[in-house]
């Protein structure tokens, strides 16, 4: 008497590899998409209100990472997902006039920002910056072509961790360092619940007043997704780094990863 429900359940089951490759392609293209799009939608107001919901605290992590990247004068580095540039200014500042630094993000109004940024300030060593439209899931570099990588706000932000991270290893020279910014998904429940509750009682009703009520309640489902410091480090061994080691800043709120190739 089963054998409908089970010749059902059989067929939905029968899909070959090929096409669960494409159904996982399709799923990430989608969301990827969104993701941009998102991204697009708050980029005329994304560097005020971080400036103004961390008490412009989100400038401090942002230089601990850099300098946990190693970058160096003279050095060629990579911001991946640089959104409007923050990490690329503070880059460029550490390897000057002489090295050369790259932005890359797939949101084209994010990278619009960052350009105009750029020509708004007079420090000579901002010339050696370039803005790149591409995905951090497909890198437009050689294997092996940069001597620091930093990565802010980005990889919980990406839909396939994985790829992004092998990304960043094939890209980067031996011995060298990638550093991944993010917030942190903490183990300690007064954390967590004070993390959330910012989120809730300030963050969103902050971003509501420019109907991006949505785009900010999205922070904390990314969080509650996201991989815990641990998770992030063997994350990074098992793509092939050499060694990772995060560090908890803000109090725990937010994480640093340094990953060495
Ligand atoms: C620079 C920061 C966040 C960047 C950022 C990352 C995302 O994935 C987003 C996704 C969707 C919308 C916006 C973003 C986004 O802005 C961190 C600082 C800015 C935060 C928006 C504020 C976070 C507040 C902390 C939870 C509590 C700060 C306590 C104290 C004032 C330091
Ligand atoms: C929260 S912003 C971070 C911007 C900047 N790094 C900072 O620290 O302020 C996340 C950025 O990642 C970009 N992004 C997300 N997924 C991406 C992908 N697959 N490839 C390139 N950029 C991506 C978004 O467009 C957005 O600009």
């Amino acid at each position: 008497m089963a054998a409908p429900t089970v010749l059902h359940r059989c067929s939905s089951s029968i899909s070959s590899p090929a096409t669960r490759q494409l159904r996982r392609r399709s799923f990430h293209v989608r969301f990827s998409d969104d993701r941009q799009a998102l991204f697009s939608r708050i980029a005329p107001v994304y560097d005020n209100l971080n400036d103004v919901l961390s008490l412009g605290q989100h400038r401090v992590w942002k230089r601990m990472a850099v300098s946990w990247s190693g970058a160096k004068k003279g050095d060629r580095v990579l911001d991946i997902c640089c959104g409007s540039g923050d990490l690329a200014f503070l880059l460029s500042e550490k390897v000057g006039i002489d090295g050369q630094v790259i932005g890359l993000d797939f949101s084209r109004k994010q990278l619009v920002v960052a350009s105009s940024k750029q020509e708004q300030r007079s420090n000579p060593c901002y010339k050696n910056i370039e803005w790149l439209e591409g995905d951090a899931l497909n890198l437009p570099f050689p294997d092996g072509h940069f001597n620091a990588i930093t990565l802010g706000y980005g990889l919980r932000n990406v839909v396939d961790r994985e790829r992004a991270v092998e990304e960043m290893l094939r890209v980067l020279r031996p011995g060298c360092k990638a550093s991944i910014l993010d917030f942190n998904k903490s183990m300690q429940p007064i954390t967590a619940l004070f993390q959330e509750w910012m989120i809730d009682n300030v963050v969103v009703p902050a971003a509501t007043q420019y109907g991006l009520a949505e785009e900010y309640k999205y922070l904390k489902s990314s969080i509650q997704q996201y991989l815990t410091g641990k998770e992030l480090e063997l994350l990074a061994l098992l793509s092939g780094f050499s060694d990772a080691k995060f560090y908890e800043i803000a109090g725990g709120l937010m994480g640093n990863l340094v990953a060495r190739r």
